[in-house]
């Protein structure tokens, strides 16, 4: 049942409420109101308002990163709820206005679009199992956005992220330094965990990327991981003897597995991402120009084909119009061979969308 939720939908006339509280200072002609010296708002929209999209929506809020929220998801009683709550915590939020809607018009004018929307996996499917069904739904939802917001910047969530990231691309004809998946930035953070847990520091001072396709065929730049400035692998490797290349893999692989971990523990991820998400809203938005490793258009770099037009994860500099750049790692001969692999993989499902 639909309930009236501001005084004006229970009949109140709105008209200027506040003037019956503030009066200008002395000398100041314009009343309360009118005063417009106010910068441009920020306005962003999370499309699909699940466990993902709530995730980021509630971190965005809590970081103070937007003027203006827009929620859009296609079951709109679930989605009036989430709205709803969100909206009672406005006594400990900055404030933060908070719109929702099933269409696509309530988006209109935002800064940035997080697309979020979409099936996930459930036990024992693979993110790309989920191509076909997510592909059909970006096909729907993408063009509409791209027309409500042309000078946005969209922001892909949804899996299998690095294929989506290219059919937003494809779909909202934005060029492609608007266009970024969320990619390995939450891989990047996870595989730092494991190793700040190991060496006793904080994660933060751990730099460490994840690079390549948001999945199974994730590449862990060993090479370049450090702390504190210090090279971390030569170390490790003469300390402890065991850390030989099969001990390597064994921790990239729990650093993909542990996405499977939690999804057979709790069903979805969503604090991790919600994290990552708002991590790169506020590089973006704040123009802050910090590195991550996010899904871009990777042809050229490290030996991709200049033919393929495939997105995958390396490190970008982010800021207020998109991808400013992108870090040429020094990879090794290995590494930079598991990420042409890794494209490979991404870039065959792409070939099979025919866009
Ligand atoms: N890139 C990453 O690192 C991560 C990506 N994901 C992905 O995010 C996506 C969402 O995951 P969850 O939030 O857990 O799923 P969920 O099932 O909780 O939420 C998906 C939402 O999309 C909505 N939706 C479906 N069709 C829609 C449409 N046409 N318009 C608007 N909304 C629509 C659904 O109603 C639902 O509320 C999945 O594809 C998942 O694999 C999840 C975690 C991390
Ligand atoms: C589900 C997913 O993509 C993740 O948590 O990494």
């Amino acid at each position: 049942m639909k309930k009236a939720t501001s005084l004006s939908e229970l009949g109140f006339d709105a008209g200027d409420a506040s003037s019956g509280f503030f009066r200008p200072v002395s000398g100041d002609s314009s009343t309360p109101t009118s005063q417009h010296h106010r910068r441009r708002l920020t306005k962003v929209s999370v499309i699909g308002a699940g466990n993902v999209g709530m995730a980021i929506a509630q971190t965005i809020l809590t970081r103070d990163l937007a003027d203006e929220i827009a929620l859009v998801d296609a079951v709109p009683d679930k989605l009036r709820g989430e709205m709803l709550d969100l909206q009672h915590a406005a006594a400990f939020l900055p404030r933060t206005r908070l719109v929702s809607g099933t269409d696509m018009s309530v988006t209109r004018g935002s800064d940035l679009v997080i697309v979020t929307a979409g099936a996930r996996q459930i036990q024992g499917e693979t993110r790309l199992d989920l191509l076909q069904r997510n592909v059909a739904l970006f096909r729907k939802i993408v063009p509409p956005l791209a027309e409500q917001s042309h000078d946005a910047l969209l922001l892909v969530v949804s899996n299998p992220v690095d294929v989506l990231t290219y059919v937003a691309w494809k779909l909202s004809g934005f060029p492609a330094s608007r266009v970024i998946g969320s990619g390995t930035n939450l891989d990047s953070s996870r595989f730092r965990f494991l190793l700040a847990e190991h060496l006793d520091v904080n994660a933060q001072d751990v730099q460490a990327y994840m690079v390549g396709e948001h999945g199974d065929s994730s590449v862990a730049v060993w090479s370049s991981v450090s702390v504190a400035g210090m090279p971390v692998l030569k170390s490790l490797q003469e300390s402890h003897r065991c850390f030989d290349e099969e001990a390597l893999e064994g921790i990239r692989r729990a650093v993909v597995d542990s996405a499977y971990e939690v999804i057979s523990l709790k069903g979805y991820t969503s604090w991790a991402i919600g994290y990552s998400v708002a991590s790169l809203a506020a590089s973006l938005l704040r123009d802050q120009r910090r590195i991550h490793p996010v899904s871009v258009l990777a042809r050229g770099f490290h030996g991709i084909p200049d033919g393929n037009d495939v997105f995958l994860s390396l490190p970008a500099r982010l800021g207020r119009a998109g991808v400013q750049g992108v870090a040429e790692m020094e990879l090794t001969e290995e590494e930079a061979k598991r990420l042409r692999r890794s494209a490979k993989t991404i870039w065959e499902n792409c070939q099979l969308l025919g866009l």
